[in-house]
């Protein structure tokens, strides 16, 4: 219309893919009055019993929050997600030592993944120009004519086209298949040789077995579990560790032995018996990193969330980066007035540098934590974090801090984490050096009578034995 030049007859957008990243583009699409049609493979999780085999819940952040209030959710979610103000990290021994994340209101919250995804759905369903399609399953589609072919669960297929085609199916994207096929499409996957278990500590007489505010890890180089509390008081354990590891322990009593020898204060919590079982219930899953750009075909078709940068998660995040994902395209959006021609290869050009530093930093914390991190470790790092941070709040945030409660690039995150290293590395250099030299001035300046020193030794020596003998 002539007031925003934008074309009166809104374009058809095809979210595939309803996930927690496909059902909040669809809010983000559907508030920009686009006809916005959601395919999802899935039944209608809103109708459906628990989903197996997926993260049961999920630490939301600054940047997922963000999201969230562009579409009026944030607070729904945050009412309904569980506060941690700080890591409980949890030694051998059983000692718990907080640590925490910031500032008062520096927290991250425990939200879980499938009333989430029911309430984006929900939201998006509020929009009349929106429609979802659940037992969708994209079969093929051409980047040229922007056609879809749609298996649904009676084997019949539907055939349908849009103007833009979103791309949120996850890791494993049937629409990034066509990327692949076309030159000059970059492409990498990794799987990690650890895998993941989810185990439920149940409550005890009705509360919760451990602290709930608090995300609770026990960092155990090689092996390391987290567990993020629920709104039921339980809380939901996530063990990571390598596949040949898993297959190694194959009866009940093994688990116990392995649980006594690394996680033993989590034993009487989870419960024996609910170990020997659940341990044996679910394979422990695979974790994939994937890299990929660019993240659009002309002005037809752009990958988000997982399908376009499926991080490991030893970050908490993946979906948080999905989400902002959706922001950051919005932004583009209003920026290029809803021309797909140019929003789309400027929406690569700025997010791909992002995606891959989160990418990178989450595979990097991975192998920190899997070479170097123990309890001990873990405390010394967040302390060292803290104290500098405190001494110089404007200088030196941590990244944790930059990555988890900001809005930085996180291409500039992991620069200035950089640029901080190499400052905190000279600053040592520089005051043990300034150390050396001023304690060699004092010696110059001052030489000590050598024959005093050897009097003063001997005579401390001889009150040492006297002590010891009377001691004894
Ligand atoms: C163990 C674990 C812990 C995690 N913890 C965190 C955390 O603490 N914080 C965080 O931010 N992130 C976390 N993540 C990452 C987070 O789960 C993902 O980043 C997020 O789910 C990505 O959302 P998505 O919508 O892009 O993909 P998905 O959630 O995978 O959704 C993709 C959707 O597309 C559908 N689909 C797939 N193929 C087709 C098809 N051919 N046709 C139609 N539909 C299709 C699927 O059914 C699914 O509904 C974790 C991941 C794991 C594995
Ligand atoms: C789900 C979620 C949300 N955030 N984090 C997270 C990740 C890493 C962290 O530090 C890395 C580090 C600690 C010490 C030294 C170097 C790096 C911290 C932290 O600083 O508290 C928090 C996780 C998470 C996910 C998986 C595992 Cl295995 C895990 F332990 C935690």
């Amino acid at each position: 219309d002539k007031s925003t030049g934008r074309p009166t007859k809104k374009k058809v957008v095809a979210v595939v893919g309803g996930g927690l990243v496909g059902a909040l583009n669809a809010c983000f699409f559907a508030k920009r009055g686009f006809n916005v049609e959601v395919f999802e493979s899935r039944e209608d999780i809103r109708q459906a019993k628990v989903v197996k085999g997926r993260s049961i819940n999920l630490a939301l952040s600054h940047r997922g929050r963000q999201a969230l209030k562009h579409v009026g959710l944030e607070e729904k979610i945050v009412s309904q997600g569980i506060p941690m103000h700080a890591r409980m990290i949890h030694s051998p021994s059983g000692k718990q030592s907080p640590i925490p994340y910031g500032k008062k209101g520096q927290y991250i919250l425990s939200v879980d993944r499938a009333n989430l995804n029911k309430e984006l759905l929900r939201e998006a369903e509020t929009y009349p120009n929106t429609k979802l399609n659940f037992e969708h399953k994209l079969h093929d589609w051409t980047a040229e004519t922007g056609l879809m072919t749609f298996v649904r669960s009676d084997g019949s297929k539907e055939q349908i086209k849009a103007d833009l085609i979103v791309g949120c199916d996850g890791a494993f994207s049937a629409i990034r298949k066509q990327f692949l096929r076309r030159s000059r499409f970059n492409y990498s996957q990794t799987y990690i040789p650890h895998g993941y278990m989810e185990l439920t500590m149940p409550p005890i007489n009705g509360q919760f077995a451990m602290k709930p505010n608090y995300l609770h890890i026990w960092p155990r180089n090689t092996f390391m579990m987290i567990a993020l509390p629920n709104l039921d008081k339980t809380f939901t354990c996530t063990l990571f560790m390598p596949f040949e590891e898993f297959e190694k322990i194959t009866t009940g009593d093994e688990v116990i032995e392995f649980f006594q020898k690394y996680f033993p204060d989590t034993i009487p919590l989870i419960g024996s018996d609910a170990l020997r079982r659940d341990y044996f219930r679910l394979p422990a899953q695979a974790m994939v990193s994937v890299k990929c750009s660019p993240y659009h075909i002309n002005d037809k078709c752009v990958l988000m969330g997982d399908a376009a940068h499926a991080v490991v998660p030893f970050y908490g995040q993946g979906m948080n980066a999905g989400f902002e994902d959706c922001i950051v395209f919005d932004e583009i959006m209003e920026q290029f007035n809803e021309d797909f021609s140019s929003v789309l290869p400027e929406y690569t050009r700025v997010r791909v540098p992002d995606d891959h530093a989160i990418a990178d930093l989450a595979m990097y914390n991975y192998i920190e934590m899997r070479a170097h991190v123990n309890s001990k470790w873990f405390l010394f790092r967040k302390h060292v974090d803290n104290i500098l941070h405190f001494i110089m709040p404007r200088t030196i945030i941590p990244l944790y801090t930059m990555v988890t409660f900001t809005r930085t690039r996180y291409h500039e995150a992991v620069e200035r984490w950089h640029w901080q290293d190499k400052l905190i590395n000279h600053g040592l250099m520089f005051s043990s050096a300034g150390a050396v030299l001023v304690v060699s001035f004092m010696l110059i300046k001052n030489p000590p009578d050598v024959n005093k020193l050897i009097f003063a030794a001997e005579n401390l020596w001889n009150r040492l034995m006297a002590l010891k003998t009377s001691v004894i």
